[in-house]
């Protein structure tokens, strides 16, 4: 019941980088949303939070039904 004996959510930061207009805002907010969204040229950045139920001994997750291969080194 409650969180009681359960873990502490790991945070992490990920960045996305790539050339102009590659595609990085439309699949940020494809995983996010599930959205193919309009883009226009991104002036700054674009920071959002994704979650996951990721299961500790999976090194994979899914976002919006994408399978997503984890290659994190978490310390
Ligand atoms: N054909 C195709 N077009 C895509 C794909 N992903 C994005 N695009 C298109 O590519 C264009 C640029 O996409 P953005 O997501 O804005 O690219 P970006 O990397 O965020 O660009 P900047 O913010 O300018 O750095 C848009 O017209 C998108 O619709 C894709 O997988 N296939
Ligand atoms: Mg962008």
């Amino acid at each position: 019941m409650g969180t009681h004996g359960s873990k502490p959510k790991k945070q992490v930061q990920v960045l996305l980088l790539g050339l102009d207009g590659s595609g990085k805002t439309t699949l940020l907010y494809k995983l996010k949303y599930n959205e193919s969204v309009a883009t226009v040229p991104t002036v700054g950045f674009n920071v959002e939070m994704l979650e996951t139920d990721r299961g500790s001994k999976q090194d994979f997750t899914y976002f919006s039904g994408f399978k997503v291969q984890l290659r994190l080194h978490l310390q």
